[in-house]
């Protein structure tokens, strides 16, 4: 798999999985979501970081190691004043000082909390910088966007927090209706703000997903509204994201020892990250992808058939997800970026609802990732197991991934992050149906059950979905920006 490049300002053109789309630079990339082909944009080279950067991390403020991972992505094309100052209110809005804590809940066994933002899940981790750019990218355009996303929770959450009121852009968000919990929920509809619109679409989260697709591959109308997008297709949200494995990995002693990560996994752009991670020379080890009952990828690793199945509704929604857009990114490579074969793979999955990876493709995944599953009584037995030995509380997803990491039999010398995904008061009755503890929301959201709703139900119809987003936008109404 293929890895270049170390000067941080050199230009950076991105381009699609499929091959049809424009070569695009870091801010176009980010505006455009997904590429005009239906491909991911990713970039020609992976940059590497020398040892001694890496090492260079340790004991540095999070924004600091965020700016140095993040600017060879960009090339140049954000003042480095501009993005610090991004990178620096981003990070700010984190409740603990170190951003993304690492917690010993076992030998060699650590979580990574990445829901210390705004809306207790990663997806703030990635969300709050996101928005900074994009705002700074369609300023410097004079432009507005319509953002469209599709969650199963806790994006849409994170997006909604992270892109309310600001003046350039209307968000809408694709909820699967009845598949969320509560909290979550309400962290969508709650939202007062007029540029913010949470829809409930009658459907599971793959279809929010096929329909946002839908809208990004409509041309005319993705030009008539100005559609961007804040689901991990956008490659922005992945460079974010990447950060975390470096300073939880220099925290624990890399360069100079290995690191694994055991990743709760959906649309597989969490595990990207890493993957990422790694080919910029970060030292990981093994990189598990867990899985809930929604093994699509678990069973993809271990015989090379990705096959889309029914969505069997867990404990874990937010990864109740089937079609995981970011594996297109990792055939890619995989394929050896050859984008004839990313089109045939799509073909067929269009077509059949699954496809094959075969060969020297097959083997270069299975080489890069280990997978497990975990079914609805392990999630429960993790949560209280590890409340009763540790005294501390998992959410139901980072749980999918504590218990990944128990059955793949690690090498106890090698330390193993579980990344911590979501706070586990976002899911207090999966919590406390394991191990008898409710826990509490942060008092900043503890009236949250009592704010007002809104949102607005529609079929999973892409006219009537259209049609909606249309009557929201204010790029679509040809207001100036
Ligand atoms: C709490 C939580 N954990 C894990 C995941 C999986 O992350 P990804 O989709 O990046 O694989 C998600 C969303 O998908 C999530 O919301
Ligand atoms: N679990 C996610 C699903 C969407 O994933 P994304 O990373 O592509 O935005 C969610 O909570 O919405």
């Amino acid at each position: 798999m293929p890895s270049s490049g170390t000067e941080k300002d050199r230009p950076v053109r991105y381009v699609s999985t499929r091959g049809e789309a424009p070569v695009l630079g870091f801010c176009d990339a980010l505006l455009a979501g997904l590429a005009r082909d239906g491909g991911l944009y990713v970039p020609q080279t992976w940059p590497v970081l020398p040892p001694a950067t890496i090492a260079s991390f340790a004991g540095k403020p999070y924004w600091q190691v965020a700016e140095a991972v993040i600017a060879p992505f960009i090339g140049g094309e954000i003042e480095p004043d501009a993005l610090r100052h991004m990178l620096q209110q981003a990070y700010g809005s984190f409740d603990h000082p170190v951003v993304a804590p690492l917690v010993q809940i076992g030998d060699n066994l650590f979580v990574q909390e990445l829901f210390h933002g705004p809306t207790l899940a990663f997806k703030d981790v990635a969300m709050q910088l996101l928005a900074r750019l994009m705002d700074h990218a369609l300023r410097a355009r004079n432009k507005r966007a319509t953002i469209v996303g599709a969650t199963s929770g806790d994006t849409g959450s994170a997006a909604i927090e992270a892109f309310r009121g600001l003046d350039q852009v209307d968000i809408v968000i694709l909820y699967p209706h009845g598949r969320v919990s509560d909290v979550q929920r309400r962290q969508m509809t709650t939202v007062a703000a007029p540029n913010v619109h949470a829809v409930a679409l009658e459907g599971n989260f793959d279809d929010c997903q096929a329909q946002l697709k839908a809208m990004f591959n409509h041309l005319d109308f993705r030009d008539e509204i100005g559609l961007s997008g804040v689901n991990s297709i956008n490659w922005a949200r992945i460079v974010a994201q990447i950060v975390y494995y470096f300073t939880a990995a220099v925290a624990l002693g890399a360069p100079h020892r290995p690191v694994s990560f055991s990743v709760p996994t959906g649309n597989f752009g969490d595990i990207f990250a890493g993957y990422v991670a790694k080919r910029m020379g970060l030292p990981i080890e093994r990189l598990l992808i867990a899985t809930n009952v929604n093994d699509i990828l678990a069973r993809t690793v271990a015989t090379g058939v990705y096959e889309a199945r029914g969505v069997v509704a867990t404990s874990s929604p937010s990864m109740d997800i089937q079609v995981s857009s970011n594996f297109e990114r990792l055939l890619f490579d995989a394929h050896r970026r050859d984008p004839a074969q990313v089109r045939r793979l799509m073909a067929n999955l269009a077509q059949s609802g699954a496809f094959v990876v075969e060969g020297a493709a097959y083997e270069a995944i299975a080489d890069e990732f280990d997978a497990e599953r975990a079914d609805e009584a392990e999630i429960a037995k993790a949560i209280n197991l590890t409340w009763r030995s540790s005294g501390y509380l998992l959410d139901p997803h980072t749980a999918v991934g504590v218990v990944a990491a128990w059955k793949s039999e690690p090498d106890r010398s090698v330390p193993m992050v579980v990344l911590g995904t979501a706070h586990p008061a976002k899911f207090p009755a999966a919590v406390k149906a394991a191990c008898g503890i409710e826990p509490k929301l942060p008092d900043f959201l503890a009236d949250l059950h009592e704010r007002p709703e809104r949102f607005t139900v529609l079929p999973n119809d892409l006219g009537a979905i259209e049609a909606f987003v249309r009557q929201h936008s204010r790029a679509a109404q040809g207001e100036a920006a």
